[in-house]
């Protein structure tokens, strides 16, 4: 597997209000190594910013991100054709009219004759159950639709490593099972923020965010435990204020 690794990585946002800028994250050192990585934690803890770093959406503002050794700040270009990210929402990444013709423009570097282009893009549909909806608009398709369509257009260019921010939010149970034997068969690592808990179960590996640092570390279902015991913690803490 590809490594991933976080060395002193730091995000801090300048405010207007304050001459202190806010602390997206807070210096990390992560080796990143596992097939299947989750990370889960409140909203707003950072998962998100530390899920950017790794493709170079964002830069870090104190250390280094790189990916296979690839700084994804001085070697962008290289990190983005090894790292596949797939958004939460996926209308912020799917930009042609229906989903095969995003998938076939995904395609259009690494594939440059139109008819292999049109074949591989029809496998990568057909892996998620998508082909009777390549030429819907891509507005007239669900919300969970939009998302696997998205996921296809990421997967056909075959990433080394794929980086999803909640893949299964829009997801029924049927397309989050699909989803999960999707990722399950994958040959690449998988980097993976989520809220759902079952999914991070499937994981090799879990990092729990809180406030911006890395609060747990470990195997899954430890992480989990932590997670739910500190949540349950922070409602009974909640509910104490008057
Ligand atoms: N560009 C920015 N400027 C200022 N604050 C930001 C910026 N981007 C993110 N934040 C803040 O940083 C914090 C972490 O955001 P992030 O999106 O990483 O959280 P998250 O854990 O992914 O949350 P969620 O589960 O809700 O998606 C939040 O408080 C968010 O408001």
């Amino acid at each position: 597997m590809p490594a991933v690794a976080f060395a002193q990585a730091s995000v801090a946002v300048e405010r207007e209000d304050t001459p202190h800028p806010k602390v997206l994250l807070h210096p990390v050192d992560l080796r990143l190594e596992e097939a299947r990585i989750g990370i889960i934690g409140a909203n707003g803890s950072g998962k998100s910013t530390l899920l950017r770093l790794v493709n170079g959406l964002i830069q870090p503002t104190t250390g280094t991100v790189t990916v296979d050794g690839d700084d994804t700040v001085r070697a962008v270009r290289k990190v983005r054709r090894n790292v596949g990210f797939v958004f939460t929402d996926p209308l912020s990444q799917l930009v042609m009219p229906t989903g095969r013709e995003d998938v076939e423009l995904s395609l259009r570097r690494s594939v440059r004759n139109a008819a292999e282009r049109r074949s591989q893009a029809e496998a990568a549909l057909q892996r998620l159950g998508l082909l009777h909806l390549a030429d819907q608009s891509i507005y007239e398709l669900s919300g969970g639709e939009r998302q696997l369509m998205a996921l296809a257009a990421v997967l056909a260019v075959d990433p080394k490593v794929l980086v999803l921010d909640e893949p299964s939010t829009l997801l029924d149970l049927r397309n989050r099972e699909l989803l999960r034997r999707t990722l399950a068969g994958l040959d690449q690592q998988v980097i993976l923020s989520t809220h759902d808990l079952e999914l991070a179960l499937d994981m090799d590996r879990v990092l729990v965010i809180a406030d911006g640092r890395v609060a747990f570390d470990g195997a899954p279902a430890e992480a989990v435990t932590a997670y739910r015991s500190w949540c349950m913690q922070g409602l009974n803490t909640a509910r104490d204020v008057p």
